[in-house]
């Protein structure tokens, strides 16, 4: 049940049809007025609903229903008393009604609260200015963006508004109190309520429902002509009843808000027919690829749309859809033994996506990484106007628009639970002429974004972030960006990468010192992209105003991907595995070091360049591990890769000491505390600190270092990696929970655990151990 938190004494409903009678038991669901409330703490027939219909029958039913005290079809026989008066009749209704209140309200008006739930805003706004001579500051327009098709008291359902916006679209001078006690009701029905202006309202509401409704009228209309026996119908399956299934709504309702909305829906929908016209062209023609990329980003964008809908990450919705919480049991032991390819470098497949799309010309991308993460970034470019093709395998067509042809999106910026992404985009959307907003999952919204709007601002960007300088971000377009020198007080790629994106945006000369070498696959591509970027000791700079032309990208394997599977072979004895044509860039090898400073028998073979980047295949057997200390010039080299690290460390022989590590705490979790408890879960002593952690290693070279456990991965796909491994070494089963999220850089995780000889269910559901 809902909390109620509105003190309102009596609410009064006009119009008790489908939304007003679910208002109704919504309220009542919440212990509103219900008689047999004394346990929600006695409100009883003090606090009453009351609705008015001009149909005695709909007020029969509501009082039979249980769902109002009182009814009546005059109006002024019920307005007496009500606290707070929700107008939930037709559109076109509403001016007589407001007459009606203005009359028999008199003097009373200014302490009732006034509110509606019109699809339209506009002429309900024009309603009231002609009925008022003013906008009422007691009167808070408003709008439940929830419904079904079916209509009257009968269908009335208490659970309609759950989880559902209801958008509220006040005026300058409404009243704050007034918009408050608005929000109370709605909050107290389960609604998510947001504020929007009347405008803007209108035009959204035009593309998101008003447009498919007067499709769906339009199509059933047009087949039931066609054959008026209605005989087609029979042989229509799901495409259509998915497609009409709201062609069943009230006709009066409907005819009211195009009436009302006309100039909108008349926009939307020459948007709509240009686009089927695109579309006839390329069927007429026969043009596959025009088709393919148009239902390409349709289907990208609807299945973008499903993870919006239930707040979860790109792909991942699929999987906590039918599992919910993804769970991976590991049994113990197991052989390391094979040779494997795993995707696509994570960091460069958000730059090829970035950079492809500001190019001019067309980039072909191969090795793209098909994860949660860097698939959002190709979505948000989709959002922005950019064609893009695939991804088919890997492989990505993205037709760059030029530094300028970016669009401005429909609404924000959705990155799921990649801060490079964030951060990286930041950067790039500071210069364009164009207001964005930059919006993430849980994870992401607890992660600092002042790193970047800082230096940002300072070379003239406008950004607002939610408190403590986290997402969402508003990035106001239109500001002319001046190039500065910046000392970054972090060793951070994202912050870089975000610094020089907007230099490309920027009068003069945009510099970044480092404090110590960061992963530099940004400057690479600039210069791949024929953008002149240049370098001396720890500083980097460009120029603004220069053009990127495309160039063909070839993604090699993501060594953090790698990095699970070598530890996992330098833990196990008997293990022999290769991993092939893995990214060995400079700045993204501290894991090579580290491992081979602690003893690991790794080779790096058939050393090679593909597209600017060096690659190699690795080649890992087992050999025992010795604790180390871990020189200080290798944590940003490695940082992604220390998770998996510590259970190298909690296998070698004595104590591995991390320092200089304190990023690690604002990663997807807080990855020395998250490692800290796992490790602990499974016995291994450790000693946590600040910035770095202790751990004291099993040191035995066959059979078990510590015990089993469960695992809470905190929804961090290294986390759940991590420990996935550690069961090769452990006495008993490891259980962890939350790991969907292995999805934002690792899709086939799983599968190529079990083919180089890992022992894993995955299973779904609350319980289990
Ligand atoms: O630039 C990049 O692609 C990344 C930089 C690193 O973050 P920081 O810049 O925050 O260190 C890293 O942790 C992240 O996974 C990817
Ligand atoms: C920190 C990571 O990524 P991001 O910052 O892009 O979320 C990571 O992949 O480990």
């Amino acid at each position: 049940m809902v909390t109620r938190k509105h003190e309102e004494s009596c609410i009064l409903i006009v119009g008790l049809g489908l939304i007003g009678g679910s208002l109704a038991a919504a309220l009542r669901a919440s212990g509103y007025g219900r008689r047999d409330s004394d346990d929600l703490g006695g409100f009883g027939p003090a606090e009453q609903i009351v609705a008015c219909d001009p149909d005695p029958d709909e007020i029969r039913r509501g009082l039979e229903m249980g769902l109002i005290d009182r009814g009546d079809t005059r109006l002024e026989r019920v307005v007496d008393g009500a606290s707070l008066i929700v107008l939930a009749v037709p559109v076109l209704a509403m001016r007589s009604v407001m007459g009606e209140l203005a009359r028999y309200l008199g003097d009373a008006a200014g302490d009732v609260v006034i509110t509606d739930v019109g699809s339209t805003k506009a002429a309900i706004r024009d309603c009231a200015l002609e009925v008022f001579g003013r906008m009422p500051a007691n009167l808070v327009l408003g709008h439940p963006i929830a419904g079904s098709e079916k209509s009257g008291v009968a269908a009335a359902d208490p659970e309609l508004y759950i989880g559902h916006k209801v958008i509220l679209t006040p005026e300058p001078d409404t009243d704050p109190a007034a918009l408050a006690r608005v929000q109370a009701m709605w909050s107290a029905c389960g609604a998510e309520v947001l504020e929007m202006g009347v405008e803007r309202h209108d035009q959204v509401l035009a593309r998101t429902s008003h447009l498919p409704h007067l499709l769906a009228f339009s199509l059933v209309d047009t087949l039931a002509r066609q054959d008026e026996r209605l005989e087609i119908f029979r042989y229509a399956a799901g495409g259509f009843r998915d497609f009409t299934r709201i062609a069943g709504s009230d006709p009066v309702m409907w005819r009211d808000i195009f009436t009302a909305n006309r100039d909108a829906v008349l926009a939307s929908l020459d948007d709509f027919e240009a686009g089927v016209a695109r579309l006839r062209v390329a069927v007429e023609r026969g043009d596959g690829d025009a088709m393919l990329t148009i239902f390409d980003r349709a289907s990208h964008a609807r299945h973008y749309f499903e993870s919006l809908l239930n707040k979860t990450s790109y792909q991942a919705e699929y999987q906590m859809q039918q599992q919910g919480n993804l769970r991976y049991r590991m049994s113990p032991g197991g052989a390391v033994v094979g040779r494997i390819r795993v995707p696509g470098d994570k960091s460069i497949s958000h730059r090829s996506i970035m950079l492809g799309a500001l190019a001019e010309g067309v980039t072909e991308i191969k090795g793209f990484l098909e994860g949660e993460d860097s698939l959002a970034t190709l979505q948000a470019f989709r959002e922005m106007g950019v064609a893009i093709e695939g991804p088919y395998q890997g492989r990505v067509t993205v037709h760059g628009v030029g530094l300028h042809g970016l669009k401005k999106p429909s609404g924000p910026l959705y990155v799921g639970n990649a801060g490079t992404a964030m951060r990286l985009f930041a950067g790039l959307l500071a210069g364009q002429a164009f207001d964005t907003e930059l919006t993430g999952d849980t994870s992401l919204t607890k992660r600092p974004m002042n790193r970047v709007a800082d230096p940002l601002r300072l070379m003239g960007a406008e950004i607002d972030t939610a408190e403590g300088g986290r997402p969402p971000l508003q990035l106001h377009g239109g500001r002319a960006l001046k190039g500065i020198s910046y000392d970054m007080p972090m060793a951070s790629a994202q912050v870089k990468s975000c610094l020089l994106l907007a230099g490309l945006y920027a009068e003069g000369e945009t510099r970044v010192s480092e404090p110590a070498p960061t992963r530099d696959h940004t400057e690479r591509m600039l210069a791949g992209f024929g953008y002149p970027v240049h370098r001396d000791g720890d500083t980097c700079w460009l120029s603004g105003g220069g053009r990127l032309t495309a160039a063909p990208i070839d993604v090699p394997s993501d060594i953090s991907s790698a990095t699970f599977f070598l530890v996992a072979a330098a833990i196990t004895p008997g293990s022999d595995l290769v991993l092939e044509h893995v990214g060995i860039n400079p700045t993204r090898i501290g894991v090579i070091n580290i491992l081979k400073l602690m003893g690991a028998d790794l080779r790096l073979e058939n050393e090679r360049e593909v597209g600017g980047e060096p690659v190699a295949d690795l080649h890992i057997r087992h050999a025992p591990l010795k604790g180390i200390d871990i020189p200080l010039e290798q944590v940003p080299l490695a940082i992604d890769e220390f998770p998996a690290l510590f259970i190298a460390a909690a296998n070698a022989r004595g104590i591995t000491r991390l320092r200089g590590a304190e990023e690690l705490r604002v990663k997807e979790s807080d990855r020395l505390q998250a490692m800290a408890d796992g490790l602990a879960a499974i016995g291994v002593e450790h000693t946590l600190y600040p910035d770095g952690i202790d751990i004291v290693g099993g040191g035995s070279a066959e059979g078990s270092n510590y015990g089993g456990g469960r695992i809470d991965s905190l929804e961090d796909h290294r986390i759940a990696m991590s420990f996935a491994i550690a069961a090769l070494r452990a006495s008993e089963e490891i259980i962890i929970d939350d790991c969907a999220n292995v999805a934002t850089s690792f899709p086939g995780f799983v599968d190529l655990a079990r083919k180089v000889g890992l022992t894993l269910t995955e299973e779904s559901g609350e319980e289990g151990a």
